[in-house]
């Protein structure tokens, strides 16, 4: 029985690039991602998406442009703790991207993702986000850069997804 921690990341996108930040400290320093972090207690999810977003680079999205794509489960070897990473993208935003504390932001061509400088998990499945596939993936970690199982699923739809999970 694993104590799930709830976490967001954010990806903001267009046709030909995809928005990543260069964490400047903390879990996961040095490696490329989307924006996100901790679900605080008195917060909804998207509540805090959206914080997120706006702490890290410094840009607002509507709620009703920030589409759930994806589910991400993360468990370590010894570690009680599961992290529920849930996963948006926006392609609508106001604001320009900017450096902050925690974050560095930089537009990538989608040919041009840094994969070799991010989590190894990414690799596997940002392909389903790219193709603007639903997902939900589960990986078991030793340590934090050594993936020793992992499953990958497209999904229909996040509403029957989450219905079907609190079954
Ligand atoms: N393996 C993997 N792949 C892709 N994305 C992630 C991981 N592990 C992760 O933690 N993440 C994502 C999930 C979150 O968006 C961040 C981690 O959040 P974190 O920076 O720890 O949370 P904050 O609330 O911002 O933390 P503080 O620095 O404020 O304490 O990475």
């Amino acid at each position: 029985m694993y104590i799930r921690k709830l976490y967001t990341l954010v990806f903001l996108r267009n046709d030909t690039h995809i928005l990543l930040g260069l964490k400047k400290r903390g879990f996961g320093v040095n490696k490329w991602n989307g924006f996100g972090g901790k679900v605080e207690a008195d917060e909804t999810i998207l509540d805090a998406a959206l914080r997120e977003l706006k702490e890290e680079c410094c840009v607002t999205v509507d709620r009703d442009n920030l589409k759930n794509i994806g589910h991400l489960e993360f468990t370590f070897t010894g570690e009680p703790t599961l992290m529920d990473v849930r996963v948006f993208s926006a392609t609508v935003f106001e604001g320009t991207p900017t450096e902050t504390d925690e974050m560095s932001p930089k537009w990538f061509p989608y040919t041009e993702i840094p994969f070799e400088d991010m989590w190894p998990d990414d690799v596997i499945w940002f392909p389903y986000m790219l193709k603007d596939k639903l997902f939900f993936g589960k990986f078991h970690y030793k340590g934090y850069d050594t993936i020793l199982n992992y499953n990958v699923e497209e999904l229909e739809s996040m509403q029957k997804f989450y219905h079907d999970k609190t079954k």
